[in-house]
């Protein structure tokens, strides 16, 4: 095969830039031909840092111009936060592989409570996500959830600083960033049901550059690509993006059956709706869609017809 050199259109954030690391790292160790450049991007989600991401809506604030980058020629591929991949691709776009899934669970810091049961009454707890926030009222109403924006290092600051008793960020982004230590306790998907795609990278590329696709399909991991595609085919149904109360974590119970939970949430925990189901994993993607249009009868139609407004139908 002939020596190429593949641009990878990155965001600048720390996170952003350990992840398109790891990809180059991985893609110059399977094919030792090929060199891997990163280019660096801003987006959308980068610049608008001081308002909640809910607010501002978009469901592709983070990807837009990487997608814009590879489109024009300008970088070849990208990797993205699983979590923050829209449900549709530009014309000529698409995802190729989904990586080994990392820690999915969402991470309780602080420097004072062990978890969030040790929480005292009207504790303070910073997290930026309507899903974290829901889940956390559902569980102990008498919390006070706070906006947290920024990258990791910032909302670790900000907890330092005194601004929060603890935090609720993504496991999976401390420990890439070698914060490890910082996780008080790895909140489990009873309290905390992880966002579609949490833990796992993914990589979009132009569908025609079939070099370039069959250099990335290696990458991919089965296991992993079969409980993100049934998390996401719910999250399509309920028209979600990152910014909502929807959760939906599925897991391989034996290597043919698939186990799929969802949850729609009112924003402030007081209606919570929980669905699951197992499935040959060959059909996961239709169980999620099941399992979304059964979480729109009980009444998530509602809570998303107010967030969105429009009705999902
Ligand atoms: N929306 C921001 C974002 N996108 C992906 C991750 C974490 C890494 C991952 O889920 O793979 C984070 C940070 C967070 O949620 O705390």
């Amino acid at each position: 095969m002939t020596e190429r050199t593949l641009r990878i259109a990155t965001r600048n954030s720390a996170l952003a830039l350990w992840q398109a690391e790891f990809i180059k790292a991985e893609l110059e160790r399977l094919h030792p031909h090929i060199s891997v450049e990163l280019l660096g991007i801003k987006t959308q989600g980068d610049k608008i840092l001081d308002v909640p991401l809910a607010k501002i809506g978009g469901k592709a604030l983070f990807v837009k111009e990487l997608e814009e980058a590879m489109l024009d020629g300008r970088a070849d591929l990208a990797v993205h936060s699983m979590k923050d991949v829209p449900m549709e691709f530009p014309q000529g776009l698409g995802l190729v592989a989904i990586c080994e899934r990392g820690d999915p669970t969402d991470a309780f810091v602080s420097n004072q409570y062990d978890n969030v049961d040790a929480l005292p009454e009207g504790a303070v707890v910073g997290t930026s996500s309507m899903r974290r926030e829901a889940q956390l009222r559902a569980y102990r109403p008498d919390l006070e959830i706070r906006t947290l924006r920024g990258n990791v290092n910032t909302r670790l600051a900000k907890l330092d600083a005194g601004d929060y008793d603890a935090i609720v960020l993504a496991s999976s982004g401390l420990k890439r960033l070698g914060f490890d230590a910082r996780i008080r306790y790895c909140i489990p998907e009873t309290i905390s049901l992880p966002a579609v795609g949490q833990g796992a990278l993914g990589i979009e590329c132009r569908l025609e550059d079939q070099e370039l696709v069959d250099l990335l399909r290696p990458l991919n991991h089965a296991d992993s690509a079969d409980r993100v595609h049934a998390e996401r085919a719910l999250n399509k149904r309920l028209e979600g993006g990152c910014q909502v109360p929807i959760a939906a974590y599925a897991l391989l119970e034996d290597q043919d059956t698939l186990w799929l939970r969802g949850l729609v949430s009112s924003v402030d925990g007081r209606e919570v709706y929980r669905v699951e189901g197992r499935t040959p994993r060959a059909e996961g993607e239709r169980l999620g869609r099941e399992l979304a249009e059964d979480l729109l009868r009980m009444g998530a139609d509602r809570i998303l017809a107010e967030i969105y407004g429009y009705k999902v139908d």
